[in-house]
């Protein structure tokens, strides 16, 4: 699905990202973790076909960056991104529509089939918002919008998912039913390989089957998350004591504090 080999970008002459490989294969689930900064979205950019590398060497379905017509490989990826804006009062129904024509709004003249329209309301039930589907989209929670642009992105049946720090901004309840659909999706569509941008190991859905640990634009660690995700490396990574737990399948973390005990100096 994707290969990066010794991927390097600058911008403005300051090294944004460097010494990036990765592999992913169809049915993996992989997730960037890093601070603000560290790189993760320039990654998924390179990822979803948006941007080339300064260098090194970018695979997207098969495709070389560099060698294809970028507009034509991004529509094979279903690129989630959060500051998507239909630009008018578009239901849920239509705005998933959009996903077959890749535009923000409606197409004139653009009339999808029956079979279109059917499939527009599978997904939206598999993402959980049957009884939204003819809401507007300035009427949404921030939950249902981010949803409805998974449903979205997956109108074109892409091989492929990215998913751009898909639960910023949303409560402990929006938070849930999003990993919880991101759960059903990997279960319905086991082919499907996906990586998601986050900051926070929480919301890192169960089936993640793989981590890249990016710091400074270099990848710390990368692999099998069960490998990647230990306390000692997730601490260099956000440069902070962090403690890791992982209970049901889902990651949580502490700042790594020493115990005061009350008869004598802090343990360790
Ligand atoms: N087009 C650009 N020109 C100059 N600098 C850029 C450009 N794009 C990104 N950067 C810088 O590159 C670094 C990495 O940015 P990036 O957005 O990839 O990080 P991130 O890990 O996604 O951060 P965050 O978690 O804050 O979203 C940042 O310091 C950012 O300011």
């Amino acid at each position: 699905m994707l290969r990066v080999t010794d991927a390097a970008v600058v911008r403005d002459g300051r090294p944004i990202l460097a010494e990036v490989s990765l592999t992913v294969r169809a049915g993996e689930h992989w997730a960037l973790l890093g601070a603000n900064g560290a790189g993760k979205s320039t990654l998924l950019s390179l990822l979803g076909a948006i941007t080339h590398p300064t260098r090194g060497t970018v695979e997207v379905l098969g495709h070389r960056l560099g060698r294809v017509d970028l507009r034509e490989l991004r529509s094979s990826v279903g690129h989630v991104n959060p500051r998507h804006d239909p630009g008018a009062p578009l239901t849920v129904h239509d705005v998933v529509l959009t996903g077959l024509t890749n535009t923000n709004d409606r197409v004139p003249r653009w009339a999808p089939t029956p079979e279109q329209n059917a499939e527009a309301d599978r997904l939206i039930g598999l993402l959980g918002l049957g009884e939204r589907h003819g809401a507007r989209w300035p009427t949404l929670s921030q939950g249902e919008r981010g949803r409805t642009l998974i449903a979205r992105a997956l109108m074109p049946r892409p091989r492929l998912l990215l998913l751009d720090e898909p639960a910023t901004g949303l409560d402990v309840a929006g938070r849930e039913q999003l990993i919880e659909r991101l759960d059903a999706l990997q279960q319905t569509y086991p082919q499907l390989a996906s990586v998601l941008v986050t900051h926070h190991l929480e919301e890192l859905p169960p089936g993640t089957t793989h981590v890249m640990l990016l710091r400074d634009g270099r990848p710390l660690a990368s692999g099998p998350a069960d490998e990647v995700l230990t306390g000692d490396q997730v601490s260099k990574c956000f440069d902070h004591p962090i403690r890791l737990t992982r209970t049901d399948g889902r990651w949580s973390v502490r700042a790594n504090r020493p115990t005061v005990r009350p008869d004598g100096p802090p343990g360790r």
